[in-house]
């Protein structure tokens, strides 16, 4: 995708978005609510008009007869018939995307033993759990076998159970050659179901890269170390700034259980084999009693923040 732009009226929905994924990739936008994830998805399986840019995919233009047929899109919103059953709902997305006769047959077998639903067959879906009806409403959208395929929020409004069991769906289809490309405002299912992330803001992509990169080009390696430590002995209590030998400390929060009194102190650090040892037996000349001690790596969290200035929830 190469500088893709679409405005509606005076709000730049996507502002120039450039990206690529490779065969069999799985990629995430992650970006906060109304970024332009839906926007750009929308553009690439033609539900909306691009103002400008190109788009290919396997080196032919989007718009090229047939090359669509390569797409499978997946809304966000439940698209699927709640008054049929759950074959009734292959029967007629399957017909949807050409497929008929033996093959239409061998994809709503296929169909119904991917999601499950094998035993459910001829239920109506309006009876379906959430989770079970966005198993559907993927499996709609798949079922004419593409090699590329597009996720909107495929996981709104489901269960931690259900989720799992969507991603390991999705696994299967990617192990077996299908590339997907999602969006999420979810940081952990970014960094857990994609082999890349691209974190687009405001229509733009601010930084695209795995995990590792994008921490890397952003917050660096640093980790932060949080020591509880308990004050009883302490008197009078320490100040609010200590020095723990390495980077920058301070101390966060005073709570007091029974007669013992605990604070936080924290230190940031590159290294924690060669680093922590030294902050240990800084808190331990000061006279604190260690209780516990946290080392945190960074976060996609601390990664966009740097990025934007500002939370995926804002
Ligand atoms: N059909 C439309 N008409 C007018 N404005 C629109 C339309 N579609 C999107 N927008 C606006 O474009 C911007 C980007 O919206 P988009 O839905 O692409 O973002 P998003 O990142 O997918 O957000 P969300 O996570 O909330 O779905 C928003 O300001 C949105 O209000």
């Amino acid at each position: 995708m190469q500088d893709l732009r679409k405005s509606f009226g005076s709000t730049r929905a996507v502002d120039g978005v450039t990206f690529t994924m490779g065969e069999g990739r799985r990629v995430a936008l992650l970006g906060p609510n109304g970024a332009g994830k839906t926007t750009t998805i929308r553009c690439i399986s033609g539900r909306t008009r691009p103002d400008s840019g190109s788009i290919t995919l396997s080196g032919r233009p989007i718009d090229e007869a047939g090359v669509r047929d390569g797409i499978g899109l997946v809304p966000q919103d439940i698209a699927v018939y709640g008054d049929l059953s759950a074959k009734q709902n292959f029967y007629t997305f399957g017909r949807f995307h050409g497929l008929r006769g033996d093959k239409l047959a061998d994809r709503i077998d296929w169909a119904l033993h991917w999601t499950g639903l094998d035993g459910r067959a001829d239920e109506l879906v309006a009876g379906f759990s959430g989770g079970m009806k966005r198993r559907v409403n993927l499996a709609c959208g798949v079922l004419h076998r593409p090699h590329l395929i597009l996720l909107d929020e495929p996981t709104v409004g489901v269960d931690p159970q259900s989720r799992h069991r969507i991603f390991s769906m999705l696994n299967d289809l990617n192990a077996a050659g299908t590339s997907i490309l999602l969006t999420t405002h979810h940081l952990d299912e970014a960094q857990s179901q994609s082999d890349k992330i691209v974190i687009v803001d405001q229509g733009r992509v601010v930084a695209e890269g795995n995990f590792d990169q994008l921490v890397a080009q952003t917050v660096g390696p640093q980790r932060l170390v949080r020591l509880r430590v308990d004050q009883a002995s302490q008197s009078p209590p320490p100040p609010h700034h200590r020095d723990l030998g390495s980077g920058p400390q301070h101390q966060r929060e005073t709570v007091t259980a029974g007669a013992r009194r605990f604070a936080t102190l924290t230190a940031k650090i590159d290294d924690v084999g060669r680093e922590l040892p030294g902050v240990l037996e800084s808190a331990r000349q000061q006279g604190f009693a260690i209780h516990d001690v946290e080392v945190q790596a960074p976060t996609l969290h601390d990664v966009f923040l740097h990025l934007t200035g500002h939370d995926l929830r804002d």
